[in-house]
């Protein structure tokens, strides 16, 4: 399974991506943003960092490159497309899904291990969890509070586009399990096919036990799986 791992100026976490999806089992290749035509891959990966400094807004300027028609033309077909942290932020201005990520609500950058629900197991990247599952693994973002308003987030329930939501160990959605002010503890959406995933958390950082849990690999895993 060929997995296009999309490459901006100033992304520094696609080595990671690549990595994790080899320990899933699938083969990753780097894309250029210069690159128009994905038509040879079977999902893409738009991996975190810092795309063009985080200049104007985080991710405002790589969703205006030509890779973003490649990327478009692979969700409309439903191919699985992920957007990790700074590829969320890209994805969201690229208009994948709704909503959009601004500044967290502590105006920092904030670097630590988070706790998720699986709101919706029925995508591609989560169909290997359970649903209420409660994952671990870390964020790094300073841009992160996910914010839509009422009727788009009631839009977004009812098509069950609330991916994950940050919440203590034991699953309970508190306002001090939310490390960045997101509406509602949202920490993932996806589109209402469900085929593209945007969260803030990565899972490539949580993808080897010696990184600290296993919890992200599955999700690679799951992608892989939803190819076959
Ligand atoms: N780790 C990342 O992808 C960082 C995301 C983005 N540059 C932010 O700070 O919000």
């Amino acid at each position: 399974m060929n997995i296009a791992v999309i490459k901006f100026l100033g992304t520094n976490c696609e080595e990671d991506v690549c990595r994790s999806i080899r320990l899933a089992g699938g083969n990753p290749q780097i894309v250029w943003f210069t690159e128009r035509d994905l038509s040879k891959f079977d999902g893409a990966v738009i991996p975190g960092g810092f795309s063009y400094g985080d200049y104007l807004r985080a991710g405002a300027i790589g969703a205006r490159t030509p890779v973003i028609e490649g990327l478009r033309n692979m969700v409309e077909m439903g191919k699985p497309v992920l957007g990790i942290c700074n590829g969320a932020q890209i994805g969201l201005e690229a208009g994948f899904s709704k909503g959009a990520l601004t500044n967290n609500i502590n105006w920092r950058f904030i670097c630590k291990w988070v706790y998720l629900r699986v709101e919706n197991n029925k995508t591609p990247f989560t169909r290997g969890y359970k649903k209420g599952e409660v994952i671990r693994m870390p964020i790094a973002h300073g841009e992160g509070r996910f914010y839509i308003d009422e009727d788009g987030l009631q839009e977004m329930y009812k098509k069950k586009m609330i991916v994950f939501k940050y919440c203590n160990e034991d699953g309970e959605i508190t306002e001090d399990a939310n490390p960045n002010g997101s509406i509602d503890n949202i920490a993932g959406v996806c589109n209402e096919k469900g085929n593209c995933v945007l969260l803030m958390p990565h899972p490539e950082r949580a993808s080897e036990k010696i990184l600290g849990s296993t919890d992200g690999l599955l999700m690679f895993k799951s992608m892989l799986q939803s190819i076959q």
